[in-house]
């Protein structure tokens, strides 16, 4: 969907933002470009939708020379979300919304119809449409800028540390959000961070840049936390490779059993056969300590499945099905047998 072929870029001043880049981005999917500061990653972006044009090289969107085409109306073609939301400050949220679609001509009434189609889409009342951009949260900003980027239906997005100002908890919610909308809409996104951790939860695929605009690695999270080329991309990666790892793999696979009985500890459930929490008793019977539980679900990581056997007096991961019902009991030895797979299918794949 998008190339870059041999792609440089040079500024007068002398700076090399990005050197000899070859990349394809592949059409519905998400590309993370990540690296440290300066390495040329909003530079990259920005040479897709022509607010940086490339010294030399090409870059094709859709199949079409980008260069070629009038700078505006690729820019109104391809949705971008930066930082700072970039909201007018005098407008409603839901006028910056309908920017968008009015620029393109739809009338005033159909735009604006559009624009609380979208806000809902991004998961804000009609009720944040009236007000004005500083009158909402950071993360909420986020949202309308995603919104007002999604106005004209591009089928690509461009988005540069949307979620870097908001604080962590948000950010994971703003991550979620944009993964049940990728499931929807399936577009082409590129999204430039500089957390690791955002990049192996939104990735399809990483490139990782270091200094002066060299590609260094392209590929997959499992495959570049298996397998990173080098010192400085395994450097960059972090300490905690395998663990990261273990966050992309679920507990679906991994065999369970029926709770102990008679032990120990044993799980309490509640009338539903929800697990409540872990209990012991004394060897001549008598009630001993409470332990709480948190049950997972197959969709949980192996990274939750291990912290929790950890966590777990017996060792044991109570696993409930969507409802909450506990399902059986995953002992430790399971979870450490199938992250220790985890590692080889990603070496295998890669
Ligand atoms: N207009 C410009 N003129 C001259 N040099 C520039 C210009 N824009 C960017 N640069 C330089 O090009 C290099 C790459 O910048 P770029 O903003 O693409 O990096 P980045 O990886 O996005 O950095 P950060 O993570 O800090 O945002 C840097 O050395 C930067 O100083």
């Amino acid at each position: 969907m998008i190339q870059f072929d041999a792609v440089h870029k040079r500024f007068p001043n002398g700076t090399t933002a990005v050197h000899d880049l070859s990349l394809h981005m592949p059409e519905g999917g998400v590309t993370v470009l990540v690296g440290s500061s300066g390495c040329g990653k909003t530079t990259t972006l920005r040479m897709i939708n022509r607010m940086v044009d490339p010294t030399s090289g090409t870059i094709e969107v859709g199949g079409k020379d980008v260069t070629r085409q009038d700078a505006a109306e690729l820019r109104r073609s391809i949705g971008y979300v930066i930082q700072q939301s970039g909201l007018f400050p005098h407008r409603t949220v839901l006028d910056n919304i309908a920017t968008v679609p009015l620029l393109l001509g739809h009338g005033r009434r159909r735009a604006r119809a559009r624009a609380a189609e979208l806000l809902e889409t991004v998961g804000l009342s009609a009720d944040a449409g009236k007000r004005y951009p500083h009158q909402l949260s950071g993360g909420q900003q986020q949202r309308v800028g995603v919104a007002r980027a999604l106005a004209a239906d591009p089928p690509v997005l461009l988005m540069d540390e949307p979620f870097g100002a908001v604080d962590p908890v948000v950010r994971t919610q703003l991550q979620d959000e944009l993964l049940r909308l990728q499931k929807e809409l399936s577009k082409t996104i590129v999204f430039v961070t500089h957390d690791i951790d955002e990049a192996v939860r939104l990735g399809d695929q990483i490139a990782v840049f270091r200094t002066g605009g060299h590609l260094v690695q392209c590929a997959s999270p499992a495959e570049l936390l298996a397998r990173p080329a080098d010192d400085f991309v395994a450097d960059f990666l972090g300490a905690e490779r395998g663990l990261k790892l273990l966050s992309l793999k679920t507990l679906a696979d991994v065999p369970q059993g029926p709770a102990p009985e008679g032990g120990e500890w044993s799980l309490v459930l509640d009338e539903a056969r929800k697990p409540l929490c872990w209990t012991s008793k004394t060897a001549d019977g008598a009630a001993g300590t409470d332990v709480p539980v948190r049950p997972l679900k197959d969709s949980d990581s192996l990274l939750s499945a291990l912290n929790e056997s950890v966590a777990a007096p017996t060792g044991l991961v109570a696993r409930v099905d969507a409802d909450g019902v506990l399902t059986g009991v995953t002992s430790r030895d399971d979870i450490h047998t199938h992250a220790g797979r985890a590692h080889t299918e990603a070496r295998v794949a890669a």
